[in-house]
């Protein structure tokens, strides 16, 4: 393995090791130079990069490239780096009678390196049987033989992954899910990493085989594909599986390997062998992620067991509605008939549903529940008393914090009731609830796989009450969850319609009901005191959002207060342009003004952040914005990196330079991540360059994201279209998995929607698989739903 000549490299022994990330094997470390091919003339340097393990004092060779950093210098960045081998008589004879090898003294050393020389190291490695003239007895010869090999093992691993073209984040990504079998695993199958690690899709994984020799429609890159156009397609559409037809046709695209015969008949071999495996499940034409189809068949069968274990409640629905009596007047509030309804079959059914749009009083009704729930079954309310047994929870925690204040009970996020970490551990998680009552408020942005989770989690006995809107945009993840539910009519539900707000000047709540009835008029666009509208196209939505917001500041609007919603992230109307226009606005940089920057972005103090990802140990959730209120620079702090620190509504997170990949400005954000939180003044930029993204639930969403004010701004078709365009049902087959466990037989087709969607897709691949004979129920024989209750793969 000859390193390339051109490359520049460092000889050194490690120093001080003075930064380590044990997640992804980062180190920030000093050598002591030996010899380099640099101009570099000092006599130590700063090495980074992510390694295996390295230790002090021993020497390394590091290749890669000197980077001049803003803040440390000039520092070597290292790509792949390689242990020296000992190779002169002496070193050797040093390094064997080291104490890493107890048993050989300075004698048995010479004596090895006079019976393997000057290459004693790499004679071990490729023979184990080296060291037997030593005649140390097998388990000594073993300890040691192994004992080198594990120190060399790592570094050559990674040595290799980096010849093979990975960066050494993904190398080391691979290292951690492989270890030693790394080379072993790759040269066996590369297309098996865009199963096992993330990052690496096929197209990385296709270069390595390629190298490896594998190519066109090789069964191993046939794999690969298939894995990597299925969770490429669910991530596009939120759909729970694919059409087969669909995914053959792209999948042959992406092999490009047309000239292959019976390419099809191949892909389906690789289809079924995915089936087999247990990756894949296929059933009349739809391909899925098995994880994703057992987590709808343990949904159902959840569903099923709550509904078949829960007892009579121990009152009459006089008791209820005396109860309710006094709620009222303690309240002071008159429930609607819907609302009555709804409190009253929340509390005498195992699950219920409650959706409606905003000011319906859904928050008035689990207030309510809680309520008469504790009085009619004699429950405390008191969180501290070991009795108490509701549990509230939240997709978000901007929700879950609204929960607990409107109810004056602890209320979380969803994650954090089920001790989730929001890591991909998250998969293998079996937590269990022991509340008596449940409710979920938001529940329209609660995935598939995240209720399975939930709802696996239940106990026998429980009552769950799931809130929501279930015209807001679904899930980020697959799924929609709430609104399948819904629609299977399996459990008790109440639509609330009817407005209560009653705020006189309030126009928005009436125009967020009258976009969900697909309501498209002059209406819309006319200005009243709490909304209006400003037409421009793209061009110039950057100009005119800048003056909305000096306006707004002049009235006394605090940016905190003021959110930019927007679809989509390219564009000039888009976030990551209107991002950087509005930064420039209300945060400018000035002459000795702190800032620091990653990638494109920079950040001041007083910046408007997101955070993008669930950090449970720092209480910090996706979707959560804070404000920067401090900047250290390394060279201010004892631990030598740049650090923000931001505050989350009074929870001061501080994050390293590494961590910033977790954070993004955020006087705009998508419509999408504004889910579950509401903000006083709302600006929503809507232009036709986005038309693949309108739709009613998008623009509903936004809406309704505003409490007092709200700006559209933008080309009038766009939000016209928005309302007219309705085409957002995600495919998915919960609710028949809900109508097979619940033995409740299918409404007939004409009385659902199918007509309007690609129905065509599924029979025609279903075809193909039957004439290749792959059983469409192929990997579900023998197995009956009951199967997938509570047993992860
Ligand atoms: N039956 C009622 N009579 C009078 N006022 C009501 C009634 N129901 C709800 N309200 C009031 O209407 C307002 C909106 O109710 P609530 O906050 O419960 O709705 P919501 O559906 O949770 O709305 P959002 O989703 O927008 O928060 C509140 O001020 C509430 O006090």
């Amino acid at each position: 393995m000859a390193m390339a000549s051109d490359k520049q490299y460092f000889v050194g022994t490690v120093k001080a090791i003075f930064f380590e990330n044990p997640e992804n094997l980062f180190k920030i470390f000093t050598i002591k130079i030996k010899k380099t091919n640099t101009d570099w003339d000092a006599s130590d340097i700063v090495v980074t990069g992510s390694f295996g393990e390295i230790s002090e004092e021993e020497e390394y060779r590091f290749e890669g490239h000197m980077v001049d950093h803003p803040k440390y210098g000039k520092q070597f960045q290292a790509d792949s780096y390689k242990r020296s081998l000992p190779n002169g008589r002496k070193e050797l004879i040093s390094f064997f009678s080291s104490s890493e090898f107890p048993g050989i003294g300075k004698k048995k050393a010479e004596k090895i390196v006079d019976e393997l020389g000057n290459n004693a190291i790499e004679k071990i490695l490729q023979d184990p049987n080296a060291l037997d003239f030593l005649k140390l007895g097998e388990e000594k010869t073993k300890a040691i033989v192994e004992q080198i090999s594990a120190n060399h093992q790592t570094e050559q691993v990674l040595y290799q992954l980096n010849n093979f073209g990975f960066g050494t984040t993904l190398s080391a990504r691979i290292f951690q899910k492989y270890g030693v079998q790394t080379l072993e695993k790759l040269t066996e199958d590369p297309y098996q990493l865009v199963l096992d690690v993330k990052g690496v899709g096929f197209k990385r994984a296709d270069e390595l085989a390629k190298k490896l020799g594998i190519t066109g429609d090789d069964p191993r890159r046939i794999k690969g594909a298939l894995i990597q156009m299925v969770s490429l397609m669910i991530n596009e559409t939120g759909d729970t599986y694919v059409s087969g037809t669909e995914l053959i046709k792209r999948v042959s695209s992406v092999l490009n390997a047309n000239s292959t015969p019976d390419l099809d008949k191949k892909l389906l071999d690789g289809l079924k062998k995915l089936v087999n495996d247990g990756a894949f499940l296929v059933e009349d034409g739809r391909v899925y992620d098995k994880t994703l189809s057992d987590s709808e068949w343990s949904i159902a069968q959840s569903l099923k067991m709550i509904t078949d274990t829960f007892k009579e409640v121990p009152f009459s629905l006089k008791a209820l509605r005396k109860e309710l009596k006094h709620i009222e007047r303690d309240f002071k509030v008159q429930y609607d008939q819907s609302q009555q309804k709804a409190i009253e079959q929340s509390l005498t059914h195992p699950i219920f549903l409650l959706t409606g749009g905003p000011g319906t009083g859904k928050t008035t009704i689990i207030n309510a529940i809680v309520s008469a729930y504790a009085k009619l079954n004699d429950a405390t309310l008191d969180p501290s008393s070991e009795d108490y047994a509701i549990a509230l929870a939240a997709p978000t925690g901007r929700a879950a914090k609204h929960m607990g204040e409107s109810t004056g009970l602890p209320a979380m996020t969803i994650h954090r009731l089920l001790g989730l970490t929001g890591t991909e551990d998250d998969e293998y998680a079996e937590p269990t609830l022991d509340c008596k009552l449940l409710i979920i408020d938001e529940m329209s942005m609660v995935d598939t796989k995240l209720f399975r989770t939930l709802i696996d989690a239940v106990q026998p006995g429980t009552q769950v009450v799931l809130v929501g809107d279930k015209d807001q945009l679904p899930s980020v993840g697959p799924g929609q969850v709430f609104s399948d539910l819904i629609n299977s009519a399996a459990f008790p539900t109440t639509i609330l319609k009817e407005i209560h707000r009653q705020d006189e000047d309030s126009t928005i709540i009436q125009l967020a009901h009258d976009i969900n009835e697909g309501i498209v008029d002059e209406t819309i666009f006319q200005n009243k005191a709490d909304r209006s509208f400003i037409g421009c196209n793209s061009r110039n939505v950057p100009d005119v959002l800048s003056q909305i917001i000096n306006k707004s500041s002049d009235k006394g609007f605090d940016i905190a207060d003021v959110q930019v919603l927007a679809p989509m992230y390219r564009g000039q109307a888009g976030i990551d342009n209107l991002n950087v226009v509005i930064q420039n606005v209300v945060n400018p940089m000035k002459p000795k003004r702190k800032e620091v920057s990653i990638g494109n972005t920079n950040y001041r103090i007083n910046d408007k952040v997101v955070y993008l990802v669930n950090s449970p140990e720092q209480n910090v959730f996706n979707g959560e914005i804070g404000k920067i209120i401090g900047i250290l620079l390394a060279k201010e702090n004892t631990d030598h990196v740049d650090k923000l620190v931001i505050d989350f509504d009074g929870n001061e997170v501080t994050l390293d330079r590494k961590d910033w990949v977790n954070i993004s400005l955020a006087y705009c954000t998508s419509i999408h991540k504004a889910q579950g939180s509401e903000f006083e003044m709302v600006i929503l930029p809507l232009v036709n360059e986005e038309s693949r993204m309108l739709r009613r639930n998008l623009l509903y969403t936004a809406v309704t994201r505003s409490k007092r004010l709200l700006i559209m701004v933008g080309d009038r078709s766009a939000f016209e279209r928005s309302i007219k365009d309705q085409s957002n049902e995600r495919q998915t087959t919960l609710k028949e998995r809900i109508f097979t466990t619940f033995k409740i037989k299918q409404k007939p087709a004409e009385e659902t929607n199918d007509e309007e969607k690609p129905v065509q897709d599924y029979r025609l691949t279903l075809d193909m698989i039957m004439n290749n004979s792959i059983s469409p129920m192929i990997g579900m024989e023998n197995v009956t739903p009951f199967d997938f209750m509570k047993k992860r793969a």
